[in-house]
């Protein structure tokens, strides 16, 4: 003991509220850091003082609740330990926070709070003036504090006698007892003995020497006596049993040096073997627990001062909440989901059909290493609501994982354990919030992958979803395998395009199409209109959306596959009418009636009650219920209509002609235009298209110009080749949208044709299909999506392969019936369908084009 160690804190210090115990002087502590102000000042003053004074905190013990740390400080504790930051670790997982190592110093009371942000900061008064210890136990004090330490001490040696002394810690402490000066004993033995937190709050309380010996003798005798008491008990049983030390192990002052025990503090070594206790009775498979025992038996030698102690038992806390066996009983009654299924999704009849068929058979043959469904549509189909749906019939739980833009492939298979900051992958992660063995996994947007230098996440979900081998799934981080057979994996996706291949060939795609206006007018009356009142409070009482401000909200409103930007239409009318609802809640007075204001049967909009309501200035009447959204209401709400028929418009000059495309955001008409001019045969083609639209358009060029004959096709000054002298310009709007694809081959020889002889197109005619040299028209795909495209837009005939025919069948039978469906073979029939009266010099039909043999 070094009696000149004068330790004089500074006058001002950082305030470190805890929540987790008492810092006494004396003793070291574990703190663990995670509040916004604590962090603050871990950040700003630990990491980044150089000097021994920016190490050196105010501890003040906190009693109120972390969850309840608000904005504003608590009520400080008026005194606190000035504590040694010894070390600070930092860690990510399962949230931001650092753990501290301290060691308590000395008692300082706070004067006065200098400041509360980013983190207190106090002028302080030391209590305990550590010098004078020593001196005093020099002078060997008598009277009653001579008396009443002499108790203590004899006491202290008493406890350690009972304990095994082969137990470092306790042979430490035995010396240290002879050591330490006996003013300091009260302190570091409250906080090796089992005290609570207010008794130990009491011993900091405790700044006179002669009350802290008061208060801790109690502590000490009671420890003693229920050591007596474990020891009797215990005494038939084997002598090693001994070993049980229920005293705390902590850092010791020794003199003014401050030394650290490397061993940790008793609360963990408990939560250690409670660990262990949850490792063991975790039913586990043989390969987990082997790896955790041995983890485990890592962790107990490890001082908790090394990083590597958080980062395994953040592992083994994974390992063991991990639903290795625990999992949902099915409880599959295929009538019932059919009933389900019907009242949470209005149409969708095929997918429905499918996804009941898979569910028999898993009811039939409960470990059916079945096909992964992949369901792909556009967006707002319902792909994600049936996932969730499919959850619910079977009784599982339901976790959705969404992989767009995911593109390290760690993200799903999780990082090694070597890595600073490593986490599990989506997969485990998801497991263990489920917490059971058999959820319903929605692996949302598996179209939106990509690749990076990290590797490429889709060959990790290979493996997740190959039935052959996912029993035995290995995340880097946990590296044992883990049993992923019993989830059911149900994949969504814009398109299959992008979709890697080796994983499209695992899974069995079923299309989701767009709806019909029909299909729509009904799952917004059904599903839609009703979700919205209730998210915004309202009933039908107080508003009324008729079918026609459906149908307007759909087609003027709204251009989309799917019925989600629709739904978000009538969350704006709810929006309104709520702010109407509400203003009439205000204004309406007791005995005030509106009614006889406005006559019965007229529709009550929003704009006539804003007239009334304006005529009356600030005080509002009532609106009378319920409101009715009519057209009117509609633009006062939504606007001006952003979408209009526009079709017959742009079809009124010579070399334009509509198209239909797919999209993945569904199907769409597509205009196409053509200009030529004079020059030297030059073909431009501009509205950013894909290497496979300007074959097309070259194609469909040549084909032209060799069959000008034919249909007297002329250039600009009347020659036989269409392009001698002239160039053509072909342009297709929406210039910032990517196109591509084969699909479009006939509409750019229509229009072409068009633009060549003349004659304006049919301005209700829509087309698709891929043409040939040889001017054969080939099948392209989409058909039921670009069929629907072109019922939204108004057009009543549809040229369209004739291998697509069969296609036509997906078509919902209303909108076949609207619709006139040429399908044509040749070029040649697909001119005649686009003009009115047929193309000119066209010839039969059956007559094939004159082939050239290759040989
Ligand atoms: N047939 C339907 N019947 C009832 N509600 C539907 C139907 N189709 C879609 N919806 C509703 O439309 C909304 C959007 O659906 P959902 O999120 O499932 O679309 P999605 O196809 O998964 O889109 P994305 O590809 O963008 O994820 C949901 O509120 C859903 O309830």
């Amino acid at each position: 003991m070094s009696s000149n160690s004068d330790i004089r804190i500074p006058a001002r210090l950082p305030l470190l509220l805890t929540y987790e115990g008492v810092l006494l002087p004396g003793s070291t502590m574990r703190i663990s850091v995670d509040t916004a102000r604590n962090m603050q000042l871990v950040k700003s003053r630990l990491l980044k003082g150089t000097s021994l004074k920016s190490t050196i905190i105010g501890v003040i013990p906190n009693t109120r609740d972390p969850e309840h740390d608000t904005e504003d400080l608590p009520t400080l504790h008026g005194t606190g330990t000035a504590g040694l930051a010894v070390q600070v670790v930092g860690s990510n997982w399962p949230k931001p926070h650092y753990t501290l190592l301290i060691t308590g110093l000395c008692r300082f009371r706070v004067i006065q709070l200098l400041r509360e942000r980013p983190f207190p900061m106090g002028e302080v008064q030391q209590l305990d003036k550590l010098e004078q210890y020593a001196a005093s136990d020099a002078a060997d004090c008598h009277g009653e504090l001579g008396e009443l330490s002499k108790r203590f001490y004899q006491a202290a040696v008493q406890l350690v006698g009972m304990l095994d002394i082969s137990v470092p810690v306790v042979a430490k402490l035995r010396r240290l007892l002879d050591s330490l000066p006996r003013e300091t004993l009260p302190d570091v033995l409250t906080s090796m003995i089992q005290a609570s937190n207010k008794e130990k709050l009491e011993v900091l309380d405790a700044v006179n020497l002669e009350e802290r010996f008061k208060k801790t003798l109690p502590l000490l005798t009671r420890q003693i006596e229920g050591l007596k008491l474990l020891q009797k008990t215990r005494k038939p049983r084997l002598d090693d049993d001994k070993r049980v030390v229920p005293v705390r192990r902590g850092g010791v002052f020794s003199g003014g040096q401050f030394s650290i025990e490397d061993d940790g503090e008793e609360e963990d070594s408990d939560d250690v073997a409670l660990l262990e206790k949850r490792v063991r009775t975790g039913n586990m498979p043989e390969t987990a627990l082997r790896v955790c025992l041995k983890e485990l038996k890592r962790l107990k030698k490890m001082p908790q001062s090394m990083p590597e102690y958080a980062l395994t038992r953040n592992y083994l806390e994974l390992m063991v909440e991990l639903p290795w066996s625990k999992s949902t009983t099915d409880c599959l009654d295929i009538r019932a989901a059919r009933a389900l299924l019907d009242s949470d999704h209005y149409a969708m009849e095929k997918l429905k059909r499918r996804v009941l068929e898979y569910l028999a058979v898993r009811q039939l043959r409960s470990a059916l290493k079945g096909p992964i469904l992949c369901f792909v549509g556009p967006p707002g189909v319902g792909k994600t609501s049936v996932g969730r749906s499919i959850a619910r019939t079977l009784g599982r739980e339901f976790h959705r994982i969404a992989l767009g833009g995911v593109c390290d492939q760690s993200d799903i298979r999780g990082h090694r354990r070597t890595y600073v900051g490593s986490m599990p992958g989506r997969i485990i992660n998801g497991l263990k919030a489920v917490g059971v063995n058999n959820p319903v996994f929605l692996l949302d947007e598996v179209d939106k992958l990509s690749k990076s230098l990290q590797g490429d996440p889709a060959a990790a979900l290979l493996e997740v979803l190959d039935p052959e081998q996912n029993h035995s799934f290995t995340d880097h981080y946990l590296n044992v395998p883990f049993d992923l057979s019993q989830v059911l994996f149900i994949a969504t996706a814009n398109t299959t395009a992008t979709i890697p291949p080796a994983l499209l060939d695992r899974m069995e795609v079923l299309q989701v199409p767009g709806y019909t206006q029909e299909e729509k007018v009904e799952i917004a009356h059904r599903h839609l209109i009703p979700h919205q009142l209730e998210q915004h409070g309202l009933t039908p009482q107080q508003v009324q959306i008729p079918q026609d401000t459906t149908l307007d909200i759909i087609s003027r409103y709204t251009r989309e596959a799917g019925v989600r930007s629709l739904e978000r239409k009538y969350g704006a009318i709810c929006r309104a009418v709520a702010v109407k609802v509400a203003e009439g809640h205000k204004a309406a007075k007791p005995g005030a009636s509106t009614e006889g204001e406005q006559s019965p049967g007229t529709e009550a909009g929003v704009p006539d009650q804003e007239k009334k309501s304006g005529a009356l200035g600030d005080l509002a009447l009532p609106p009378e219920m319920p409101i009715v959204i009519d057209r009117q209401a509609l633009k006062d709400i939504l606007g001006p209509p952003v979408f209009e028929m526009e079709v017959s418009e742009r079809l009124t000059l010579p070399g334009v002609a509509i198209g239909l495309a797919w999209t993945p955001l569904g199907g769409e008409i597509m205009f196409v235009e053509a200009s030529r001019m004079e020059g030297d045969g030059q073909l431009t083609l501009t509205g950013q298209l894909g290497d496979v639209m300007k074959e097309s358009a070259h194609l469909a060029i040549s084909w032209l110009r060799s069959n000008a004959k034919t249909y007297q096709l002329t250039n600009m000054a009347g020659g036989a080749d269409p392009l001698e002298g002239t160039d053509v310009h072909l342009h297709f709007p929406a210039g910032a949208v990517t196109k591509d694809g084969p699909s479009a081959g006939v509409t750019i020889v229509t229009c072409l044709a068009s633009l060549f002889s003349g004659r304006l197109v049919r301005s209700d005619v829509a087309m698709t299909g891929e043409i040939t040299l040889r001017g054969l028209v080939l099948p392209v795909g989409g058909i039921k999506d670009k069929v629907l495209a072109a019922h939204r837009a108004g057009i009543s005939r549809i040229i369209l392969p004739k291998r697509n025919e069969k296609d036509l069948e997906e078509i919902p039978a209303h909108v076949r019936t609207q619709l006139e469906f040429v399908a044509a073979s040749s070029l040649d029939e697909v001119l005649n369908a686009a003009f009115d009266g047929g193309f000119c010099g066209s010839q039969p039909s059956h007559v094939p084009p004159a082939l050239v043999s290759k040989l």
